[in-house]
C-alpha cells in the first residue's frame, strides 16, 4: 500500500490541524510535527508540550520532529517523546530559515559535516531503541555537496531518510533536482521517502514509487490524500467545515484576535488555491483587524465560493 505522510509545517500542521484534518478527511499514514527546539534549559515551551501531549494526539500516527545541533539536546527531547509513547522521532536537517541556519541548525548542518557527524554519533549511540528518521535537503548551495552528505548519512541506521531534493539556498522555489533524487535511490540502502512539489494526483502519479510526504499540497487541498486513496475531492461546504473547525479551535487556544487572525492568514495563503476568484476575499482577510470583521468576510466568501479547476 502506498504510504502518504503529512509534512511538518511550522504555523500550519500543529496538533489542532492534525485533529481536524484526520477527522474530516481521513488521517495521513504519519503526521510529522513542526519542529520542537530543545536547548540548554532542557525544558519544552508550553506550545511544544501541547504539541506532543498524548491526549492531543490520540489515535493518530504522529512523529515528533526535533531541531538541534547538539546531541545532548536532541537526546533529551527524544527521551521526553519516547516516555510519552512515541516510537519514532525525526531530525530536521532541512529548515532553510536564516535564524535557524545561522545557529548551524536545520539545513545549516549541511555545511558543517564535522558537527553533523558528531551529532549523529551522539544520537545513534544514545538511542538504540528508538526509531530515528531524518528529513534533509540535498546540500547548502550546490548539488555536488550531496554525495559527501549521503556518505555520512549512510553510516547510521536511519529508520527513514526523507529527502526534499532542493538546496538550502533554493528555499521552496525553483525546479526540484529530480536527477539527484534518482541518484540517491541508487546510492543508499536506507529506507527513503520523497518530499517536494506534490500538489495534484498527477504529480503523485509521476513521483518515485516510495513513501511520499506532502506539505503545501495538503494545505492547498486538505482532501488530497483522500483523493489519492480513491475518494472524492472536498466540496466547498466541506472546506468551509474544515475552515470553521480550525478557526474555532484557534479561538479556544489563543487569547485576543491577533494571533488567531495570523493563523488564519497563514491557512489562506495555501487554501485559497482550492477556490476561484479569491482576490477580493483575500484582501478583506488581510485587512481584517478583528475576528468579527474576519468572520463576516469569511461568511460572505463561503456563501458564493466556487472550487478552482485543476
Ligand atoms: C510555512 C512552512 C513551514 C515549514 N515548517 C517545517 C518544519 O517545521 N519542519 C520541517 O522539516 N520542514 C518544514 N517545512 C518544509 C516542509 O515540510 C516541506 O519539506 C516543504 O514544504 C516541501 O514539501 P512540499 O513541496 O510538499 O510543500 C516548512 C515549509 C513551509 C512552507
Amino acid at each position: 500500500m502506498q504510504e502518504y505522510y503529512a509534512a511538518p509545517m511550522e504555523g500550519l500542521t500543529g496538533w489542532r490541524w492534525r485533529q481536524v484534518h484526520a477527522a474530516l478527511f481521513g488521517a495521513a499514514d504519519r503526521y510529522y510535527t513542526p519542529f520542537l527546539s530543545p536547548n540548554a534549559n532542557f525544558e519544552f515551551q508550553t506550545k511544544e508540550l501541547q504539541e506532543i501531549a498524548p491526549e492531543n494526539n490520540q489515535d493518530l500516527p504522529v512523529v515528533p520532529q526535533i531541531l538541534a545541533n547538539r546531541a545532548e539536546y536532541f537526546i533529551w527531547a527524544a527521551k521526553e517523546c519516547q516516555s510519552r509513547g512515541y516510537g519514532e522521532v525525526n531530525l530536521n536537517l532541512g529548515c532553510p530559515s536564516g535564524t535557524v541556519t545561522g545557529k548551524n541548525k536545520g539545513a545549516g548542518l549541511l555545511r558543517e559535516s564535522d558537527l553533523l557527524r558528531e551529532l549523529l554519533d551522539g544520537i545513534f549511540d544514545a538511542l538504540p531503541n528508538l526509531k530515528i528518521s531524518v528529513k534533509t535537503r540535498i546540500g547548502w548551495d550546490d548539488p555536488a555537496q550531496w554525495p559527501a552528505l549521503l556518505d555520512i548519512l549512510n553510516d547510521y541506521p536511519i529508520a527513514l531518510l526523507i529527502v526534499h531534493p532542493r538546496l538550502r539556498t533554493e528555499f521552496y522555489k525553483g525546479a526540484i533536482h529530480r536527477e539527484v533524487f534518482a541518484w540517491t535511490q541508487e546510492n543508499t540502502r536506507l529506507p527513503l521517502c520523497y518530499n517536494g512539489d506534490l500538489f495534484t494526483p498527477a504529480d503523485v502519479a509521476a513521483a518515485p514509487a516510495l513513501p511520499l510526504m506532502l506539505g503545501r499540497g495538503l494545505q492547498h487541498d486538505p482532501s488530497l490524500l483522500r483523493r489519492l486513496r480513491g475518494g472524492e475531492r472536498a466540496t466547498a461546504a466541506q472546506l468551509q467545515a474544515y475552515h470553521d473547525a480550525l478557526c474555532a479551535a484557534y479561538r479556544r487556544d489563543y487569547s485576543g484576535d491577533t494571533p488567531v487572525l495570523h493563523r488564519m492568514r497563514e491557512l489562506w495563503s495555501y487554501l485559497s488555491g482550492s477556490f476561484r476568484d479569491t482576490d477580493a476575499f483575500l484582501r478583506a482577510v488581510r485587512k481584517a483587524r478583528t475576528l468579527s470583521a474576519y468572520d463576516q468576510a469569511a461568511r460572505a466568501f463561503f456563501a458564493q465560493a466556487r472550487l478552482s479547476e485543476e
